[in-house]
């Protein structure tokens, strides 16, 4: 509730924005000297620090440089891995020789996360007493470790706060960031929806300003280019691998005790007897008709990103907010040209779905100087 509930997501509001006017400056700076911008790269990097300083009070990376890289190239080596068909799920008897080498490579990135993670407690705890009568995420969860808490039933060992920071950093960056970018791959192909919303922007907004998320309510295109791409590239194409926990019955298939079970949002969303021409790239469809009041957030069992039901993602309403909060700053405050001639589209299959060749474009800057100064 710290983090993810409504009147949470409200009170770091500035969190995001800060971030925001952090990662649009370090484009700027890029756009005058015409260096291309690499998307992903500095997405990983903002959503990182906004999830930090909300559980830790601070940022956690710098806008550039090989610290975030190599955070980034950890997250999206775990859910590569995690995304692999591992032939020793399915013969426990050879799952000792590791054949594909992927237990090997999940136990390396296991240590180094842990060193990462292991420094992130350590460092928070060394400065506890800063926070006395102002306790951050992270000190609200340490009050419960072993030695602290009350009552036993409710108290959390060292590993088990690794593992929820863990969890948190690694569900909540290259989720909304791989959204984002699809999203910027498809308009850059398509300019024309480029200056619609930009156009809807101006309308609502104008160019003295930046983008607000208390603006979002007023702009239904950037809302619809959004829902396209959950539709379309949606980040966790499989979702996370469920286990039935008693024989049950779906739509009159029989599903055995213990059967391993995926849900296919990927196909969902391109299924051509609910979509029309699945595969093109067009919010228009989210403007008329039932599709305008569809929830991303599992409520519409067409566009579920997010999963649906009991276990669905927790960071839902969060994972919204950052995508239409982002996509509309990003196309708000720049104009969006390609650095290649071609974009290339092919998707890395993994727990989370990559782009194979990270986008990279050229920006200009549209609105005032003065939007631009944090
Ligand atoms: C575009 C944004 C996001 C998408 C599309 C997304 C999608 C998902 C999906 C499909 C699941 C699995 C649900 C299921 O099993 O039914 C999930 C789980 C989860 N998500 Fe998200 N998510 C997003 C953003 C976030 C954010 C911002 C956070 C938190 C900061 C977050 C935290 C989590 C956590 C903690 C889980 C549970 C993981 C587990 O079961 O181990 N997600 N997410």
């Amino acid at each position: 509730m710290h983090m993810l509930g409504t009147k949470a997501l409200e009170n770091w509001a500035h969190v995001r924005h800060t971030e925001m006017g952090r990662m649009i400056g370090v484009m700027l700076e890029l756009s005058s000297r015409r260096e291309p911008v690499m998307l992903a790269e500095m997405l990983n990097c903002a959503m990182a620090n906004m999830i930090g300083v909300v559980i830790l009070g601070k940022r956690v990376f710098e806008s550039k440089g090989m610290e975030s890289n190599e955070f980034k190239d950890m997250v999206v080596e775990l859910m590569t891995c995690a995304g692999l068909v591992n032939v020793g799920d399915y013969l426990p008897a050879l799952a000792w020789m590791d054949l594909q080498g992927i237990e090997g490579r999940m136990k390396k990135l296991h240590n180094k996360f842990d060193h990462i993670l292991t420094k992130m407690v350590d460092d928070h705890t060394a400065t506890a007493h800063q926070r006395i009568g102002n306790p951050d995420f992270l000190d609200v969860i340490m009050a419960n470790r072993d030695h602290n808490s009350q009552d036993q039933s409710l108290s959390l060992s060292d590993d088990n706060i690794k593992g929820l920071l863990l969890n948190l950093f690694t569900a909540g960056t290259d989720t909304p960031s791989s959204t984002i970018e699809w999203a910027m791959a498809e308009m850059l192909q398509n300019q024309t929806i480029i200056k619609q919303a930009q156009s809807e922007m101006d309308r609502v907004i104008g160019r003295q300003r930046r983008l607000t998320e208390s603006d979002i309510p007023n702009l239904p295109y950037l809302r619809a280019i959004c829902k396209e791409s959950f539709r379309k590239h949606p980040p966790t194409p499989l979702n996370i691998p469920r286990v039935s926990s008693e024989a049950c019955e779906v739509n009159e298939y029989y599903i055995p005790q213990n059967t391993k079970l995926l849900v296919n949002i990927w196909a969902i969303g391109r299924d051509p007897e609910v979509w029309k021409d699945p595969l093109e790239f067009n919010p228009g469809r989210f403007s008329t008709g039932r599709a305008v009041r569809m929830d991303p957030r599992g409520s519409d069992f067409e566009l579920i990103p997010f999963g649906a039901g009991r276990r669905m993602c927790v960071g839902a309403r969060m994972g919204v907010v950052l995508v239409e909060y982002i996509v509309g700053v990003l196309l708000h405050s720049f104009h969006w040209e390609c650095s290649e001639e071609i974009i290339n589209m092919e998707e890395v299959f993994g727990l989370a779905l990559q782009k194979k060749v990270p986008v990279s474009a050229l920006v200009t800057p549209r609105l005032q100087p003065k939007a631009y100064v944090i």
